[in-house]
């Protein structure tokens, strides 16, 4: 369990970023975090992680208050993914930099081997363990970060807008390992703009507006329930706007569910 209790942050010029920010995440959860173009989405996720400290207010792990705890002693149960992954691999090969954090746990190099061969294997990478980190293509560098955190048994991972700029083939690949990966029980807190992703892949949103959480709940609450979407910075998906216009339809996650819910209407009419 990661907790924010009425966590306040600004970036020491005084303009206020975060304000009384209460959030808790339980285990094996898989949270959207949304809101407009600098809500401070990226500046929760960097607390949750120890690059920031928080002006005022707790963050807590399983109960324990964390706030003076960096970066490395939180990467034991938190895995990150940047929005540049580059940015965080030094390693020469993808096999060394996934062995990197298992090294620094302390395993032996047997146990070392079996976790990056278990992480590699997990993520799709193992015919890609001796390629060099900067040759791979975005999505290949975002499952070596996946990996990295994989290898060393975290119990959650961070991502921040990893589909930005993906083709669908590309975003589909990626969620369906994030989703595998959160029904073996790792926690997923992924900050995205798409609204697909919301209401597809997260059992839950949570939404920073007005330096605060704005919103806290079900896709499905928010995206029929709350009438300022646009004022939040978000949008109805295509398939729950659809499905909320045809009368007694359920809700569609997804256009794939919309068009079989369509398709089942159609033929039971016959
Ligand atoms: N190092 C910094 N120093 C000063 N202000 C910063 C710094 N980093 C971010 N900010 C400001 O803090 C606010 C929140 O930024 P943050 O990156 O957390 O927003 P975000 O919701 O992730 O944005 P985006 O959706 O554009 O990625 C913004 O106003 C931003 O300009």
């Amino acid at each position: 369990m990661l907790e924010f209790k009425d966590v306040c942050f600004n970036y020491g010029n005084g303009v206020p970023v975060l304000e009384h920010i209460n959030i808790r995440i339980g285990p094996g959860e898989f949270i959207g975090l949304g809101g407009r173009n600098g809500c401070g989405k990226t500046t929760v996720t960097r607390l949750l992680m120890g690059l920031e400290k928080p002006v005022s207010g707790e963050i807590l792990h399983d109960g324990k208050v964390i706030n003076d705890d960096d970066a490395s002693a939180r990467s034991h149960y938190i895995g990150y993914v940047f929005q540049r992954p580059e940015r965080q691999m030094f390693r020469s090969t993808v096999e060394d930099e996934v062995a990197y954090g298992p090294q620094q746990l302390g395993m032996s190099r047997d146990e070392t081997a079996a976790a990056v061969a278990e992480a590699l294997a997990m993520t799709g990478l193992s015919h890609l363990a001796k390629a060099y980190p900067p040759n791979l293509n975005r999505g290949e560098k975002q499952r070596v970060a996946i990996a990295s955190a994989i290898a060393m048994h975290t119990s959650c991972i961070i991502l921040d807008e990893p589909t930005s700029g993906q083709d669908s083939a590309d975003k589909k690949m990626l969620m369906e390992l994030l989703t595998d990966l959160n029904k073996k029980g790792m926690t997923i807190l992924i900050i995205s703009h798409d609204m697909d992703i919301f209401a597809q892949y997260c059992q839950r949103v949570i939404v920073i507006g007005n330096h605060t959480k704005a919103f806290d709940g079900t896709p499905q609450e928010l995206f029929t329930q709350r009438e300022d979407l646009y004022d939040l910075g978000l949008s109805r998906p295509e398939s729950v706007a659809l499905s909320m216009a045809v009368p007694g339809m359920k809700y569609c996650r997804s256009m794939k569910e919309f068009t079989e819910e369509m398709l089942r209407r159609i033929g039971g009419n016959r």
